[in-house]
């Protein structure tokens, strides 16, 4: 089947942002042979991976300072990185940290929804769904250690995770805190987070836009292990090893069994959800929300 931006998995063709790449145009055996990963690293300008082609695993770091906060650019990179590991059936894992002292990742970038026109939003939200669907459905282990504050998008991924370990540093919270800034977190970020803790502390969660320190995070299950801050690394690499040792088909069917149902939920309505996001970012008295938080944030320096 010929899709020029599109790429069947399953039942469902993904937006492939990057289609215009040299290469994106190459045979899937043909790309595939091409993008093998192999011992050295790779990855993009934001998006560093350190592969360990013979544990087959790789670790995948955020670099796009100072807070990593999830633009256009940064969205695209990663997704093609993950791609690339996905394509090469060398790799089984992926450790997803931070690059940027002290914050995992900002969540999604603030730049992005102010001040642009409607045809931008639709593009960055598309972005975003896409990055969601890849990292939810991604038949990989993947462990999130979260080396720094992860806030709104930045715990959305870390909750895409098939596991989380957080570093003991109170500075380091975690949370879907989008009622603080005047906005709503989309019944997907809703989904994801209920999947993880429940409905009732979710409810509370969202509704406070709560960030939790490390020792409440854990006591939600918002992650699954807290540890001092030079420990998250290899327990990371712990529990991955742990995860590896089940055989992956089942662990793979698992895995989709649980999360399918939420994300077809998106999957059957990726354009009425982006007509929703255009329309509620582009009202001026959420601009104008969006614009006060940035202000505050900025203030906070000065
Ligand atoms: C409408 C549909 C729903 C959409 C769902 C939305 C999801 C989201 O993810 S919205 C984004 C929510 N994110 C946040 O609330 C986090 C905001 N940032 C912070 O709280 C802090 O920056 C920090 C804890 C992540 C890091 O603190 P610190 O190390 O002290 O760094 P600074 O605050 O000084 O920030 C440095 C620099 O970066 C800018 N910045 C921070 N976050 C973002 C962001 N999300 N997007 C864009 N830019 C961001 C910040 O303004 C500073 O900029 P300058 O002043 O120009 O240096």
């Amino acid at each position: 089947m010929a899709l020029v931006a599109g790429m069947r998995v399953g039942s469902r063709v993904l937006f492939r942002p990057w289609a215009w790449l040299p290469g994106a145009a190459l045979g899937r055996k043909e790309s595939a042979a091409r993008g093998r990963v192999g011992a050295r690293g790779f990855g993009s300008q934001r998006v560093l991976v350190e592969p360990d082609p013979a544990a087959g695993i790789a670790v995948m770091k955020l670099k796009s300072p100072p807070v990593n906060s999830l633009s256009l650019e940064l969205l695209t990179e990663f997704v093609i990185s993950l791609e690339k590991l996905e394509n090469d059936k060398t790799f089984r894992g992926i450790i997803l940290t931070s690059d940027c002292p002290g914050v995992f990742s900002a969540g999604l970038d603030l730049m992005e929804m102010c001040g642009k026109n409607p045809a931008h939003y639709a593009e960055y939200w598309k972005a975003v769904q896409e990055l969601w669907l890849r990292l939810y459905l991604s038949n990989l282990v993947l462990i999130a250690a979260i080396n720094g504050a992860c806030p709104a998008g930045g715990c959305l991924i870390s909750l895409t995770c098939d596991y989380r370990v957080l570093a003991d540093n109170p500075k380091y919270v975690i949370g879907l805190n989008e009622t603080l800034l005047g906005i709503v977190a989309p019944f997907w970020f809703k989904d994801t987070l209920v999947n993880t803790i429940g409905h009732r502390t979710s409810e509370r969660a969202l509704q406070l836009g709560i960030l939790f320190p490390p020792a409440e995070a854990l006591q939600v299950g918002m992650v699954d292990k807290v540890v001092p801050e030079d420990q998250v690394q290899s327990t990371a690499l712990s529990v991955m090893a742990q995860w590896l040792s089940i055989p992956d088909h089942a662990r793979q069917l698992t895995k989709n069994m649980m999360r399918k149902a939420t994300a077809d939920r998106l999957v059957k309505q990726r354009d009425s959800d982006i007509q929703n996001f255009v329309g509620f970012i582009s009202r001026d008295s959420i601009q104008k929300s969006l614009q006060v938080y940035l202000g505050k944030l900025r203030q906070k320096k000065g």
